[in-house]
């Protein structure tokens, strides 16, 4: 005879620390050329749109009644003008606790990205839809990495998933049972 299988419960119930008065808020950057994802050289970056990824991720944060929010830009001063709204500029209840970005080509070539991610004093986590070691040795320089918590590449979509699970479980204790 078989014993039952455990019920699944993959996630824990969110953690009764969090400050429910608070509306908790990440802000999920794209740069350059990303909103071409699904379109764009399907064999590098895959065939799941940018939509798909953030629809993905706004509902799983807000099953923790956090909030994502989305910006993607083409142009490196809106998402400079973005990162410092979100993280430094807005009213501290509006602000964002943390942030994951794919600054995309911008990662290899923007200190004004850099400066203004620093000048948020939140902690931010960059993804990378290819693995960008693997690939031409200018996209192995990043000007982020250095100040990031952690990078996450070549693993597709899902690496913005892991970068959003890495915030649950750090920032609000909502830990996926390993
Ligand atoms: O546009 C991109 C996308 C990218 O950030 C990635 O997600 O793999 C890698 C960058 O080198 C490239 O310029």
């Amino acid at each position: 005879m078989t014993s039952p299988s455990p019920s699944p419960s993959p996630v824990k119930p969110a953690n009764e620390n969090i400050d429910k008065t608070l509306t908790h808020k990440l802000l999920l950057v794209n740069g350059v050329n990303l909103n071409l994802l699904g379109k764009r050289e399907p064999d590098i970056y895959g065939h799941t749109t940018l939509a798909d990824i953030e629809k993905r991720l706004i509902a799983r944060a807000a099953q923790y009644g956090i909030e994502l929010i989305c910006v993607q830009s083409n142009h490196e001063g809106k998402l400079v003008d973005e990162i410092q709204h979100h993280g430094l500029l807005a009213d501290k209840a509006a602000q964002v606790d943390a942030i994951i970005i794919n600054p995309a080509a911008f990662t290899h070539t923007s200190v004004a990205l850099r400066d203004a991610l620093l000048a948020t004093q939140k902690p931010f986590i960059e993804v990378h839809l290819s693995n960008v070691h693997a690939r031409e040795s200018f996209r192995q320089h990043s000007y982020l990495s250095d100040v990031a918590v952690g990078v996450i590449c070549g693993l597709g979509h899902l690496g913005y998933q892991m970068a959003l699970t890495y915030w649950l479980d750090n920032l609000y204790s909502i830990t996926l049972e390993g």
